[in-house]
């Protein structure tokens, strides 16, 4: 294993992303990625000295280093080297070894303190991903300058990576994740400000007329779904089918007839006003890299480049979600365009059928390793320590396999947001 982050200290979902940086000698024939350069940029710090990083390894038990010599090489392509880190190398070059598989947490409001994203970076976190669905500005500002800090204080090399909203639909906040059985009954209303019991509002005023009886809402890409009943004004009556728990501004898609329905949310902009500004405000943090959701084709990425080219003194990379159905047909241009592309699975499998997923996936990680670019895929990872302290054997096995063979690219990664 190579890393297991501490447990979540409430419930929620995960979400665990790892990077692939295609091997060194494929990268060495191809242009230097941007994504290593702006890690170099994070890592300009104040060096750390041996001991206080093997202190600060010995102190924090969670990281796990491989470092059984030997272990049969997982791939039978001499190119995709195996890529581990040996308690050696971070003993002597810290958490900026050569490890290319990268851990990405997303940090909410459990993991935001100073100790607990210490703990993060001294368990490996290379880049901590900020979710602009959640959260002010403020709140944001903070967490950057935490990690800004401890870069500096304690010779981490955490980058920053600001994820957009997007056009999604998505639940308003709840004060508490909500468990929902199988046959509740639930209303969905585009009333601002309700605060009933079994009533949750969404984001969307639209959704009314566009959802319709039979039709099913899935949340968070499948945490839980529901029936629609009925349609009254506002409200939509809904029923439990598949039972789980919903988060605050757990995100909604709707399927009839087993498919998606696209029209839902086809005329908002795939970059909306919140989202610009969103961007200035990563532009002002100066943060590493900014992922655009629910990317459909590469002219929104060339559109944001062009515009962090004229305003941003720093070089942002720009990461392309791919989880839209639109976006499927149009992989190999987005992946062209953009300067690391993100499998971003929960939302994926909401929209393209799930068996799909894994050969969707593939297909990013072979592009993204042919053109020397970096992929993040990303969810359910770890998903079921949520629950229980150690991964399941199939997670495990399948971290390994993407590990090895750049095809999962499921490095043992986890975070934990609430
Ligand atoms: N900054 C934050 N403030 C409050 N809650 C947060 C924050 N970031 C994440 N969360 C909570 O953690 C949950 C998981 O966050 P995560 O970003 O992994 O999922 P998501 O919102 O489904 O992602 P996406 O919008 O990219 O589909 C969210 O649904 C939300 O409840
Ligand atoms: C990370 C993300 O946005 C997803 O998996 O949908």
């Amino acid at each position: 294993m190579l890393l297991q982050t501490p447990r979540s200290c409430c419930g929620g979902t995960e979400l665990g992303a790892s990077w692939h940086v295609p091997s060194r000698r494929r990268r060495s024939r191809q242009r230097s990625s941007n994504i290593r350069r702006a890690t170099a940029e994070a890592t300009a710090v104040a060096p750390k000295s041996k001991e206080a990083i093997a202190q600060s390894v010995d102190h924090h038990h969670g990281v796990q280093v491989e470092t059984t010599p030997g272990l049969p090489s997982h791939d039978s392509d001499e190119e995709l080297e195996v890529d581990s880190v040996l308690a050696k190398e971070l003993s002597e070059n810290g958490f900026r070894s050569t490890r290319r598989t990268k851990i990405i947490c997303t940090i909410g409001p459990t993991s935001c303190s100073p100790q607990m994203l210490q703990t993060l970076a001294a368990n490996g976190m290379n880049v901590a991903r900020l979710n602009m669905c959640h959260g002010t500005h403020e709140w944001h500002r903070n967490v950057i300058s935490t990690i800004r800090k401890l870069n500096q204080d304690k010779g981490y090399s955490v980058a920053i990576m600001v994820d957009t909203e997007g056009s999604e639909v998505h639940l308003q906040e709840i004060d508490q994740p909500v468990k929902v059985e199988v046959g509740e009954e639930y209303t969905l209303t585009v009333r601002s400000g309700v605060r009933q019991e079994k009533t949750i509002g969404v984001s969307y005023d639209a959704f009314i007329d566009d959802v319709q009886v039979g039709d099913m809402v899935v949340v968070d890409g499948g945490m839980v779904s529901m029936e629609v009943l009925a349609k009254a004004g506002p409200d939509v009556t809904c029923s439990i089918v598949d039972p789980g728990i919903i988060l605050s501004r757990a995100n909604l898609t709707f399927r009839r007839g087993g498919g998606i329905v696209r029209a839902h949310n086809a005329m908002l902009p795939i970059i909306s006003s919140k989202d610009w500004l969103d961007i200035d405000f990563s532009i002002s943090q100066e943060v590493d890299f900014i992922a655009v959701s629910f990317v459909k084709t590469a002219d929104v990425i060339n559109n944001l480049k062009s515009y962090l080219r004229a305003r941003s003194p720093k070089i942002i990379e720009v990461v392309a979600k791919v989880e839209s159905y639109d976006s499927v047909p149009n992989v190999p241009d987005i992946v062209a365009a953009s300067d690391c592309v993100m499998v971003a699975r929960g939302d994926l499998g909401a929209q393209i059928p799930l068996e799909d997923v894994p050969s969707v996936q593939k297909e990013i990680v072979v592009r993204c390793r042919q053109m020397g670019k970096p992929v993040i895929v990303a969810s359910h990872l770890l998903q079921s320590m949520m629950e229980y302290p150690t991964p399941t054997r199939a997670e495990r096995e399948k971290g390994e396999r993407g590990r090895g063979r750049g095809e999962g690219q499921g490095a043992e990664s986890r975070q934990d947001t609430p």
